[in-house]
């Protein structure tokens, strides 16, 4: 914004201007009596952005000044759209008192929103967490080091982690923050939807974050928190704590630790894997199904998050997915000696999570002090549920560890439940300030200055009554006006009868009215009271919350482990109505399945094939061949999210199956050109290889779909080969390689731990059958035509590609592959002598139709034929061989 001369401002825009000053580039909501406005070149953003009406008020230099604004009741839906758009608002409110002010009213910025710092219900989607991450990369010890921390400010989560610079592009892409903050200096940009917020670098130095960090946990030293190896993500943390309570304006107390997360901990998956795994978000439309959609049978929103974040987090030791492992086994078989259906228990279960609030965002904003009355009372409801839950799980279900740590998290004091169900109204209303918020009760004097506020009307009757009495005037009355406050009127004629205490306050024509001294204590307490009846529940509620703070965390552990039981009774779900089995977890690199399945496309066909696969050190790479639309990317898939499913700790779609250890899982599948970024879909596949290259381990799984083909065949063919070979023999991954070039099969007699599976398909009278089952051994041919026909290629053009393919073939002459890896055949079987694996009989068909063509061709001898008799000729083959 041009800073405007401030000389010539009403004292209201000088002060608008240095509030803009402080929100520096925030937008800044300015609030003006029901509005919140916007001036200058932040009217004109939000007009554009809100679609706002653009007007003017007064003028700067001579010119207009622009301005626009949103009425403040509706300021949340505006704030939702601007967040959205990535955009950060500074909230100004008025915090004098407008009657009592000279000049304009004190205004204060009371926070600011941010994209990644949202802790509003409203604001914020139910089933995803929005967080915020800052970055800072530094040379430590001579090797350059990536340090991320990032928080959740929702549930108070907050993290830091260290890599080297290459792994940070995949470690964001894990956190997937809303937001992220960098030093001024080191401006990153990360694809997606992520804001990008800068401080200045000093923010980020050791000394002033490390005092960051020690102010907030008020410790001396940080040596407690374990952070001594991460240098890199301490200056992170300590800069994003301070963003982070200069946006809240208050302090966090429900940040009350920082967790460090080491590699190794997760099975690392690369931003282009979670994208073609489709674990949350489909690859095409977003309204298709995902991994996350099929499996989220959760019936709170904390249980959807966390079942979210578990998919994005597999893990690679075995014992924390075998806890969850065993709870789904132990929530699927019930107690079987309680008479009950073995799984009724898990009904039970769900139904009564369905009636829990997310407890985990209001025990955050009890920390914050912003929750609202109706959270208090929606958790004071919960709470009462908890004895009855805890009773269930004890009862219905075995007895297992995991679900007695359950037990413990979910047992909070009592005095907390006491507190909500003595201080909060059954039905609060909406806002503090509307009153009716504290229960009647709490408090002796609250309860006092309501029936005086309310009680008026007995107490002016009763005093009506005394004063008749007293002065004999039979139709005196008492009455109130807005102008004149309470009045005992007496008619005129009666006037000489009023006793010596009363003061005249109004003279009309028939009548005179008057106050007593009760009469005036009596009206200064009841015109008070709303005022301090307002003001003393606003006070009581701050006390509540004083009184909340220190059963924050017990909160925020009783809330995960709500969350933790739900996602697990939603995996649970899942595996029992689609036939789902416990995996087995291992610590050898291995991926055995026995009848798998691919757990998003099971649902959306009707009969699914299910197929085996065997990966181990002695079998570690399937080359898999098969024609298009075969099933090759579905079964490799399926393998991975099988894998990634077992590491997650959930049941899988198989008849069985045994997952050891993975590090990571790599997939290079499709390519969609990243235009944006300048690299084509060849680049790209390029990069993705080398990656993998680089990384992968013999604990690795990778998939590589097709790879080579956005070049000239010989390159593509060449490259292939080369990557496959290295795959196998260097990096010794669990791979699985789907290929159309032929001559990649014989890498399995090549070199040792490779071999061939191919999908199986089979002609018929109406074209091609997809058998989609993986059989051993290469594909025999590729079925390209037949499943260009069923593409709707025309006619014309399907007999013009059969006729060329036939004469290829007929002729005998070697494609191009075939030559380059002529040396390679030596050692493996010629192409004649392939064994064939497809036992088809249209297969055998075709091959001897084609042998009979070849024949007749060959004893013609074009060189002697008339232009007629070489015509006729080609009619009688039409006849005889199509
Ligand atoms: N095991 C299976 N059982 C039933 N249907 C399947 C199976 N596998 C795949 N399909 C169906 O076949 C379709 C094509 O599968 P997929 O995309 O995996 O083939 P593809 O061999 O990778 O094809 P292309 O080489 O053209 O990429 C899928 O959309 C799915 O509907």
């Amino acid at each position: 914004m041009t800073t405007p001369d401030t000389s010539n401002h009403t004292p209201m825009m000088r002060q608008y201007l240095a509030l803009k000053k402080e929100a520096g580039p925030h937008l800044l909501f300015y609030r003006m009596g029901d509005f919140y406005e916007m001036f200058y070149s932040d009217a004109e953003r939000a007009a554009r952005l809100l679609n706002l009406t653009l007007t003017k008020r007064g003028v700067s230099n001579g010119a207009p000044i622009p301005m626009a604004g949103v009425p403040f009741h509706a300021m949340e839906g505006y704030l939702a759209r601007l967040v959205a758009l990535g955009e950060s608002v500074a909230i100004c409110e008025q915090i004098g008192d407008p009657a009592a002010s000279k000049g304009p009213v004190e205004r204060k910025i009371v926070r600011i929103v941010t994209p990644g710092t949202l802790t509003d219900d409203a604001l914020l989607p139910a089933k995803a967490d929005r967080q915020i991450a800052a970055l800072w990369t530094a040379r430590i010890n001579r090797a350059e080091r990536g340090g991320i921390a990032w928080m959740n400010l929702a549930n108070g989560d907050f993290c830091v982690t260290e890599c080297a610079p290459e792994m940070l592009d995949s470690e964001l892409h894990r956190i997937a923050p809303a937001e992220l903050l960098c030093a001024e200096s080191k401006r990153t940009r990360l694809d997606g939807q992520v804001a990008i917020s800068t401080m200045p670098d000093w923010h980020f130095e050791a000394d002033n974050a490390r005092r960051v960090l020690q102010a907030h946990f008020a410790v001396d030293s940080l040596s407690s928190f374990d952070l001594d190896d991460v240098p890199a993500a301490v200056c992170a943390a300590g800069a994003l704590l301070h963003y982070v309570s200069q946006t809240q304006a208050q302090s966090l107390s429900h940040i009350q630790s920082i967790r460090v997360e080491r590699p190794g901990t997760y099975v690392v998956l690369d931003p282009v894997t979670r994208k073609n795994l489709e674990l949350s978000q489909p690859l095409g439309s977003d309204d298709g199904p995902s991994l996350f959609s099929i499996l989220d049978h959760c019936r709170t929103p904390m249980g959807s998050r966390l079942l979210r974040r578990w998919l994005h987090h597999p893990l690679r030791d075995n014992q924390p997915a075998q806890a969850r492992l065993n709870v789904i086994e132990a929530l699927l078989a019930g107690q079987g000696n309680n008479g009950l259906d073995a799984t009724a228990g898990l009904d039970t279960l769900q139904d009564t999570l369905e009636r829990y609030p997310d407890i985990e965002r209001i025990a955050t904003r009890i920390a914050l002090r912003s929750v609202r009355p109706r959270e208090l009372a929606s958790l004071r409801d919960a709470l009462a549920l908890l004895p009855a839950l805890r009773q269930h799980i004890g009862t219905a279900f075995d007895n297992t560890p995991e679900l007695n740590g359950f037990l413990q998290r979910l047992d909070l004091p009592g005095e907390l439940a006491g507190l909500l169900q003595n201080a909060i109204d059954a039905e609060p209303a909406l806002m503090v300030r509307d009153g009716g918020v504290i229960a009647a009760g709490y408090d002796a004097e609250l309860d006092e200055l309501r029936r005086l506020a309310s009680d008026s009307g007995e107490f002016l009757l009763e005093l009506e009554a005394r004063e008749r009495e007293r002065t004999g005037i039979a139709n005196l009355r008492v009455e109130y006006n807005r102008v004149h406050g309470f009045f005992i009127e007496v008619t005129r004629g009666q006037a000489d009868k009023v006793p010596a205490d009363y003061r005249r306050r109004q003279t009309l024509k028939n009548a005179e009215r008057y106050i007593t001294p009760e009469l005036k204590t009596w009206e200064d307490k009841v015109l008070s009271a709303k005022d301090r009846s307002l003001s003393r529940e606003k006070w009581l509620f701050e006390q509540v919350l004083d009184q909340l703070a220190p059963f924050a965390a017990q909160l925020s552990s009783c809330a995960s482990a709500l969350a933790e039981i739900d996602a697990l009774a939603a995996l649970a779900e899942h595996a029992r109505s689609n036939d789902w089995v416990a995996p087995q977890l291992t610590d050898a690199p291995e991926i055995i399945i026995e009848a798998g399945r691919h757990p998003v496309v099971e649902r959306s066909i009707e009969r699914f094939t299910p197929n085996d696969c065997e990966l181990e050190t002695a079998q570690r790479m399937l080359l898999i061949t098969g024609p298009n639309m075969g099933g090759k990317s579905t079964y490799m898939r399926q393998i991975a999210l099988i894998a990634l499913l077992a590491r997650v700790g959930s049941f899988v779609p198989a008849r069985s199956a045994r997952v050891g250890r993975i590090d990571r899982i790599f997939t290079r599948i499709g390519a969609a050109d990243d235009l944006a970024g300048g690299r084509s879909t060849f680049m790209m596949e390029m990069t993705e290889a080398a990656a993998i290259l680089a990384a992968s381990t013999p604990h690795s799984l990778v998939l590589m779909d097709e790879i080579g083909r956005g070049t000239s065949t010989y390159d593509g063919l060449a490259l292939a080969w080369a990557i496959a070979h290295r795959l196998l023999t260097h990096n010794q991954s669990l791979t699985l390689f789907a290929t159309h070039y032929f001559e990649m099969t014989r890498l399995a007699a090549e070199a040792d731990g490779a071999a061939n599976v191919h999908l199986a398909a089979a002609d018929s009278a109406s074209g091609i059958v997809f058998l989609h089952e993986v059989r051993p051994g290469p594909a025999s041919r590729s079925y390209g035509i037949q499943v260009a026909q069923r593409a709707g290629i025309p006619p014309a053009v399907i007999r013009h590609a059969s006729r060329e393919l036939s004469r290829l073939e007929a002729l005998g002459a070697p494609t191009p592959q075939l030559d380059l890896f002529a040396e390679a055949a030596a050692s493996g079987p010629a192409p004649a002598d392939i064994d064939y694996a497809d036992d088809d009989a249209g297969g055998t068909v075709q091959d001897e139709r084609l042998q009979a063509l070849v024949h007749s061709l060959d004893e013609l001898d074009p060189d002697q034929m008339s232009p007629r008799e070489a015509l006729e000729a080609l009619y009688r083959l039409r006849a005889e061989h199509l």
